[in-house]
């Protein structure tokens, strides 16, 4: 039996959503949980050197944070596509029951950075997931003034594309990290006894 790992699986053109991602594993690790970190190879426009995914990779994960770049107001083809190959799962109801958060990175405040968390929500919630948000006990999510929402961790790139995440961004993406590891080392737990 393999160590218990929480997937944090993304899509990114141009490296913001890579960025959030690594946020998001930090705060998973300093819950003493390993974070596997995969992404979605669809096409040449990707843009980092973690391994694709697989559908076991979610299968066997205890938790799972799932983030995309906005296109035009919702989630990445290449990620939905992704989500098309998981009937098998759905069928066998695999994934019922296991914690999971949603991130994004829109170029504009107002451009969809919230439509395109909720969208990603959807297949989750369809298998069945447990979704956690960020709660406003997070005291980074009053201050921000850019990204970082109560539907999940977000970036706001702006037109130049900018990959660096503010500092509330980065504290609002690893408190989502270490709630959702924390949640899934509980139901872990609870599932074994
Ligand atoms: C096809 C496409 C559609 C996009 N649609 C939107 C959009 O609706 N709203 C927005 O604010 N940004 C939009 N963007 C910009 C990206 O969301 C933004 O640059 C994001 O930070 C990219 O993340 P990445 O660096 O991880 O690829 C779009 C970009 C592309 C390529």
């Amino acid at each position: 039996m393999s160590q218990p790992f929480v997937l944090v699986l993304f899509y990114s053109r141009h490296g913001s959503v890579l960025n959030l991602a690594k946020s998001i594993a930090k705060g998973i690790e300093q819950a003493g949980v390993e974070a596997r970190i995969r992404t979605v190879i669809d096409s040449d426009d990707h843009c980092s050197d973690y391994p694709a995914v697989d559908t076991d990779d979610v299968k066997n994960c205890i938790g799972l944070a799932m983030g995309s770049p906005c296109h035009f107001g919702m989630m990445s083809s290449s990620l939905k596509k992704f989500w098309e190959t998981t009937s098998n799962h759905w069928i066998s109801g695999e994934l019922i029951d296991k914690p999971a958060a949603v991130f994004t990175s829109s170029s504009s405040l107002h451009g969809g950075n919230e439509s395109t968390l909720l969208s990603m929500s959807l297949p989750l919630l369809h298998h069945g997931m447990m979704l956690l948000g960020v709660p406003y006990s997070e005291p980074e999510l009053h201050k921000t003034e850019s990204g970082g929402t109560p539907y999940g961790a977000s970036h706001v790139s702006g037109l130049s594309l900018s990959n660096e995440l503010s500092q509330s961004e980065k504290r609002i993406a690893v408190a989502l990290g270490t709630r959702l590891a924390n949640t899934a080392k509980l139901m872990n737990t609870n599932q074994a006894t």
